[in-house]
């Protein structure tokens, strides 16, 4: 039988992290873990609370409810459609730059991963997260096909936000994440390198589960 293995995928936003992982995981059998929906749960904290909540993390408990789309329960507290808010996509990059809340989560993140079998998406899994995942993949596009694909999400939301508004607000994302100091959005040295520009959402599913295959075929 196929030894399960840990598989981490990270990039810049909207670059199809999270609708990749989900569907490799649901192939595979596998737990799906969002980190950047950790990152927001907490950024949700920080708005509501103030900032010293930075101070007192070990209080703070952040689950996902699998079924039903994937809940993101914070305290208990169903945050999963607030936590994509306008307020916390333009704070989650500050937030996310502490080192304490990186600590908390990286921990809490490792211990999703102790047992494989699991995909988890981010932008320091394959770097820090989980620096011994069996595959690890850097998924990129260019700005506007991301910002485009971003538009038509925001658009079903019923958000007025335009093309130009999303593709600064990628490209300033991406540069907080690429330029703080803790564990910085990097491509690990030995991950895949995977530009989704031009492939659809079922060419690169099925490009990471032929390598993933074949990894879990080695283990
Ligand atoms: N290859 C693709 N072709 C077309 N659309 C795609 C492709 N990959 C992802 N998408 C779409 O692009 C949008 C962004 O994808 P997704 O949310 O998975 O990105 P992400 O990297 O997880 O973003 P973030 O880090 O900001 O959470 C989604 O609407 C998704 O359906
Ligand atoms: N491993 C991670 C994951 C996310 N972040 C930060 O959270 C933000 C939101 O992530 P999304 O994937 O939901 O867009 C992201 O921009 C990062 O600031 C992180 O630092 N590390």
């Amino acid at each position: 039988m196929d030894k399960k293995i840990n598989i981490a995928i990270d990039g810049p936003a909207a670059a199809g992290k999270s609708t990749i992982s989900r569907r490799v995981a649901e192939k595979l059998g596998y737990i799906y873990i969002d980190t950047g929906a950790m990152y927001r749960a907490v950024t949700l904290l920080y708005i509501e609370k103030g900032k010293d909540i930075i101070d007192s993390l070990e209080d703070v408990e952040i689950t996902f409810k699998r079924g039903d789309g994937n809940r993101v329960l914070l305290n208990q507290r169903d945050v999963t459609e607030e936590i994509r808010s306008e307020a916390v996509t333009s704070k989650v990059s500050e937030i996310s730059s502490f080192e304490s809340v990186r600590n908390y989560l990286v921990s809490m993140q490792q211990k999703l991963g102790q047992e494989r079998g699991v995909v988890m998406d981010g932008r320091d899994i394959g770097t820090t997260v989980l620096p011994e995942a069996e595959l690890k993949i850097f998924m990129q596009a260019s700005p506007r096909v991301r910002a485009a694909r971003r538009l038509i999400e925001e658009k079903d939301r019923g958000s007025d936000i335009d093309i130009e508004q999303l593709t600064a607000q990628i490209i300033k994302r991406d540069e907080l994440d690429m330029n703080r100091e803790i564990s910085p959005l990097v491509k690990a040295e030995d991950a895949v390198l995977l530009d989704t520009t031009e492939m659809t959402i079922d060419e690169a599913e099925n490009f990471i589960l032929e390598i993933a295959q074949n990894k879990m075929g080695e283990v």
